[in-house]
């Protein structure tokens, strides 16, 4: 696994939260949700439609139907290659974007159809914290506003309590509260992170949307980092949705691993069974490219091709044009999302506690004689 080094990564606390195990209600629920962008066409391509009377603007599927439930306590992992939607996902889960159809559903309520108090616990009970810690934080304020203004508005913390809440979320995201009169542009890129931090907890989530929290951040850093969203999960049991491109980044910190590739799920486990028994020639594939499990260079074996476009994805499977096993059925139909076989989970139910093991395949649909 690419683990970050320069700094021990504290393991994962796989299956910690056991939430799925217990039968609990989701947190948070995805239901059948997509989101379609429309990109108008260029000049060059409507001139030269123009004489073939098309020109419409394009639809882009950046999220095609995703069904997913995430339990309290939960963390996450949402992994795929840049461009399989998986920001989208995210904006979708905080509310900042809506679906074009489809649900988020919050503590069993739909997000779409809430009012009143229910949509203020969710909009203060979901936060998101973002890749670029620099320009998600405004250069004109100091710290203390960065983090204490929104819960002063919000009526949590009264205006005079506010210097000492701030300072306790900084103490508890490794920051000196001595710098809370700062600009970001004081800090450094870790630490502005911590600030982007302190700020989503100074409104007491219960689910952080992270979207590749870490990704801009020095490697050793990165470490650092995660080691926080560790500490401050197993603090305050907070569930996570934690977006990377980087299967090894997100294997130090999820319980679960959802792989996503063109606006789908194709491939989703308990982080263990990801990466001991992937199920999806893709998964393989990501797995096979993560640096510190190649031990023989030679051996390298990168993904074929480059993503499709979602304004045209391919028919059938969608990652057949790049699948080593590609069948007729691939290019015809698309696989969808189903247990995997028993067989294939040799050693037992052992992903009972994390949910089942699931892939979009059809090799999971030969016998046993036919398999690759
Ligand atoms: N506002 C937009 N208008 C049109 N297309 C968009 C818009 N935002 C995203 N897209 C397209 O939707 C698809 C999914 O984008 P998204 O940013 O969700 O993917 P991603 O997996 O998060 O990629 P990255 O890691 O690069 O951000 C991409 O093809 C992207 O070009």
């Amino acid at each position: 696994m690419s683990a970050p080094s320069g700094g021990a990564v504290l393991p994962a606390d796989h299956g910690a939260s056991g939430a799925a195990a217990q039968g609990e209600e989701p947190i948070l629920s995805l239901r059948g949700l997509q989101r379609h962008y429309t990109q108008p066409v260029d000049l060059l391509e409507r001139l030269g439609s123009l004489l073939k009377g098309r020109g419409k603007p394009h639809s882009v599927q950046a999220v095609a139907g995703v069904d997913l439930d995430v339990m309290a306590g939960e963390v996450i992992g949402i992994v795929g290659e840049s461009g399989c939607g998986k920001s989208t996902l995210g904006r979708m889960i905080t509310g900042i974007l809506p679906p074009t159809s489809g649900e988020v559903v919050y503590k069993g309520r739909a997000v779409g159809q809430m009012a009143g108090a229910a949509r203020r616990d969710y909009e203060l009970g979901v936060q998101m914290i973002f890749q670029d810690p620099f320009s998600s934080l405004n250069p004109r304020m100091r710290v203390i506003d960065i983090i204490g203004e929104a819960p002063v508005v919000h009526g949590m913390v009264r205006r005079g309590a506010k210097e000492a809440y701030v300072a306790e979320l900084m103490r508890k995201v490794g920051l000196d509260p001595a710098y809370r009169f700062r600009y970001p542009h004081q800090f450094s890129g870790g630490q502005r992170q911590r600030i982007g931090v302190a700020r989503a907890l100074a409104l007491r989530p219960a689910l952080i949307v992270c979207d590749e929290a870490v990704a801009a951040l020095d490697v050793s850093i990165q470490a650092q980092v995660l080691n926080l969203f560790i500490q401050l999960r197993r603090e305050l049991g907070l569930t996570y949705f934690f977006i990377s491109h980087n299967l090894g980044v997100v294997s130090h910190i999820a319980d679960r691993v959802a792989i996503m590739y063109l606006g789908r799920i194709v491939e989703i486990a308990g982080t263990e069974a990801i990466f001991s028994r992937a199920n999806h020639p893709y998964t393989q594939a990501l797995i096979k490219e993560l640096p510190a499990l190649r031990t023989d260079r030679r051996q390298f074996d990168p993904i074929k091709g480059e993503l499709p476009s979602p304004i045209d994805p391919p028919s059938g499977c969608p990652f057949h044009p790049r699948c080593p096993h590609a069948m007729d059925r691939c290019v015809a139909e698309r696989p969808l999302l189903k247990p995997v076989p028993r067989r294939q989970q040799e050693y037992g139910l052992l992903d009972a506690g994390n949910g089942p093991h699931q892939s979009a395949c059809h090799l999971n649909d030969l016998s046993p004689m036919e398999t690759r």
